[in-house]
């Protein structure tokens, strides 16, 4: 019996080997983070009267914000039937009195009659009600899951990056989701209980009319089923939250077998049968689960039916006593009769609901929190204004160190950009690069020291300001599953774009020619996963992304490794066009590792693991032939002049040398 009363525990971690193999370990939600979901379950009904209300009235302020006709209608019609239940309950009874009266039978009848016709307009009317109810409810419903599911977008739209890159928030931001759809699932939910409630009342009314002892047997006919339905719902929504993760690594998993980046490597790797041998072992994991799940319901179902079939049969056995002991009239019997049953099923109906309001108010819940932490984590609005077109940006004494890293991945930068200037910035790969850049874009805050605009500190500035000065063409930019004109439009959003303009941006890369062979040019959908889409090479990519970025027209143009798609002619013009992006109004800073395009820049930084090592220009560096800079600046020119030892071009650095076996030694 304990088993039954033991709150909900944390769901079993059963680690299939694929989970090991594929992703390290357990794809659960950990303890920890669970806690505090255990916590609401262990004092269920409590914390559901006590967090209900909030719950309730959040989805009540998001019905009425969507559709207060609507909701207004739903809830008469609603309070409509609920009374008319009640005037049908006493109207059977005056039927039934009419009925079982005295006198023959044709007088019994006509004296039925006017209840009767009552009757029938309380059916049609309530009829009438219902389908309005129904109208409305289906009205609302889709607007509630559409402002709940826009907030949820919204909020994940403006969250800082450090947000997006945390682990824990984005664990957050997977269960949230479920919350939309919940909020949406509660007005059906609110709308049943309002009806059982209103119909509830009606018949406990009646019967405690009739007899009060029969209104406690039809407390006790129904408590069982409410418990098992509250039982079966919380363990039901633990397992949801402890596994969603898994859920997701299986998806995962599904979607490399039928996306398109794997696919080649899927075929000529052999990779497919590897992946759906883990998809099943894993989803065997996740059946056993819901397997589980379904046994438990089963006899959680089981024990409410026999308990509550048990208050029944005491119910009936207690009218009897009534009935035989003269304590009630056949009539008032069969009102009574009518009423338990009506009652028990409006009960069980009303406990249903209620659970279920339960059960999405939990999902429900998981959207408030998401939008609370969300809230907290989110890009500020306003701050100081920052200048237009300022005289220089400075790092100050710089360091930031990403939350799960000890060391920092920038180490105590200080340096300036001047304004009209190119300037570029090369190191080894981790030696801190695109880190620099983040924080200069304003999506990463310095830990220490600061990034002034002239005089104004970043970490006060009005980021939105501080972006629509930015350009940003980063490793991995956006190709827009949108068609070709939006790719170009979507650099500034808020203009309304003009073909001049886009046929200006798109001849500024070369990327008018990639266009104009589309078999719809600018209209053209580039996107393969959609019908009549078309897809882009690497390289005619990066000639859009350099088009959106011109098209952008911002004062400060970050680009980092914008070329590594093209070939040599385009690399070469690629970055003539980058420098010619630059006016004295306009900054660009470009991170690279080709060597020969960074030598026109005006001043160049070099880092290394996190430090600033060297700067100056390109002769400068150059000239300091134990530098880093000389080093690689040399090591790409030896790729293509014979060196001096005998090498080939290219040659001193493949990984097949004397002591390092090539791919074939293994
Ligand atoms: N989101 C992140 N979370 C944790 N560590 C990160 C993250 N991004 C980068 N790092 C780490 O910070 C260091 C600097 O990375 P960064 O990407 O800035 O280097 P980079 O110079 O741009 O490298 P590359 O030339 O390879 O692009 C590296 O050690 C990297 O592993």
């Amino acid at each position: 019996m304990r088993r039954w009363l033991r709150r909900p525990q944390p769901v079993e971690t059963v680690v299939s080997d694929s989970e090991q193999l594929l992703f390290g370990g357990a794809l659960r939600y950990d303890y920890g983070w669970a806690r505090h979901e255990y916590t609401m379950l262990e004092h269920s009904a409590l914390s559901m009267a006590r967090s209900a209300p909030r719950l309730v009235g959040r989805t009540v302020r998001l019905a009425w914000r969507a559709d207060r006709t609507a909701m207004l209608t739903m809830v008469l019609a609603e309070i409509y039937q609920g009374a008319a239940h009640a005037v049908g309950l006493l109207v059977t009874n005056e039927v039934l009195q009419s009925l079982f009266g005295s006198g023959d039978t044709v007088a019994r009848v006509r004296a039925a009659v006017p209840a009767l016709i009552v009757g029938m307009v309380i059916a049609v009317t309530s009829a009438v009600a219902a389908s309005l109810s129904t109208a409305s409810t289906g009205r609302l419903e889709p607007k509630v899951e559409r402002l709940a599911t826009q907030e949820y977008l919204r909020h994940a739209e403006r969250v800082e990056l450090e947000a997006v890159e945390d682990g824990a928030f984005r664990k957050l931001l997977d269960s949230a989701q479920f919350g939309a759809q919940s909020s949406r699932q509660m007005i059906s939910a609110m709308v049943a209980t309002l009806n059982g409630t209103f119909s509830l009342v009606a018949a406990a009314g009646v019967l405690t009319v009739l007899h009060p002892v029969l209104l406690f047997l039809l407390m006790l006919i129904a408590a069982p089923r409410g418990w098992g339905a509250l039982h079966v719902a919380q363990r039901r929504y633990a397992s949801t939250m402890a596994w969603i993760e898994h859920e997701r690594a299986a998806r995962v998993i599904g979607e490399s077998i039928t996306g398109r980046s794997a696919a080649q490597e899927t075929r000529v790797h052999g990779v497919g049968s590897f992946l759906l041998r883990h998809f099943g072992q894993m989803a065997r994991t996740a059946e056993a689960e819901q397997t589980r799940l379904a046994k438990e319901k089963a006899a959680t179902e089981l024990l409410a039916a026999s308990l509550s079939g048990a208050a029944s049969l005491l119910a009936y056995v207690t009218l009897a006593w009534l009935l035989l002991s003269g304590r009630m009239s056949m009539a008032v019997a069969g009102t009574a009769v009518m009423a338990v049953r009506t009652g028990s099923a409006n009960l069980g109906a009303l406990v249903g609901s209620v659970n279920r309001l339960h059960e999405e108010s939990l999902y429900a819940g998981d959207l408030d929190r998401y939008i609370v932490e969300a809230t907290a984590r989110a890009i500020p609005v306003g701050g100081v204004p920052v200048p237009d077109h300022p005289a220089e940006i400075r790092f100050e004494h710089v360091t930031y160190r990403y939350p799960d890293r000890e060391r920092p991945a920038l180490d105590d930068i200080s340096l300036t950009i001047p304004a009209g200037s190119v300037v570029a910035l090369v190191g080894t790969n981790g030696s801190g690069k695109s880190t620099l850049v983040k924080l200069l874009a304003g999506l990463h805050k310095a830990q220490a020291g600061r990034i002034v605009w002239d005089k104004v500190d970043l970490a006060e500035a009005d980021r939105d300001q501080v972006f629509s000065h930015i350009a940003l063409l980063d490793q991995s930019f956006a190709r827009w599953p949108f068609t070709a004109e939006t790719n170009l439009a979507i650099g500034k959003p808020a203009r309304t774009p003009e073909p001049e303009q886009l046929a200006a941006a798109a001849a500024f890369s070369g990327a008018d020619a990639v266009i104009n062979a589309l078999p719809h040019g600018m209209k053209t959908l580039l996107a393969l996963q959609f019908r009549g889409g078309s897809e882009l090479s690497g390289g005619q990519w990066q000639t859009i992304g350099l088009s959106r970025t011109w098209y952008r027209d911002a004062s400060l143009i970050i680009v980092d490794e914008p070329t590594s798609a093209l070939d040599p002619e385009a690399e070469i013009a690629c970055f003539e066009k980058i420098r010619r992006l630059r006016s004295p109004t306009t900054t660009v800073v470009l991170v690279t590792h080709r060597m020969a395009a960074v030598q026109h820049a005006d001043l160049i930084y070099v880092l290394h693991e996190g430090l600033l090592v060297e700067q100056g220009t390109h002769q400068e560096l150059l000239a300091d032939e134990a530098g880093r800079y000389h080093r690689m600046f040399q090591s790409q020119a030896d790729q293509y002049i014979p060196g001096a030892n005998g090498t080939v071009p290219g040659q001193q650095n493949h990984p097949a040398t004397a002591d390092q076996p090539g791919p074939s030694d293994r």
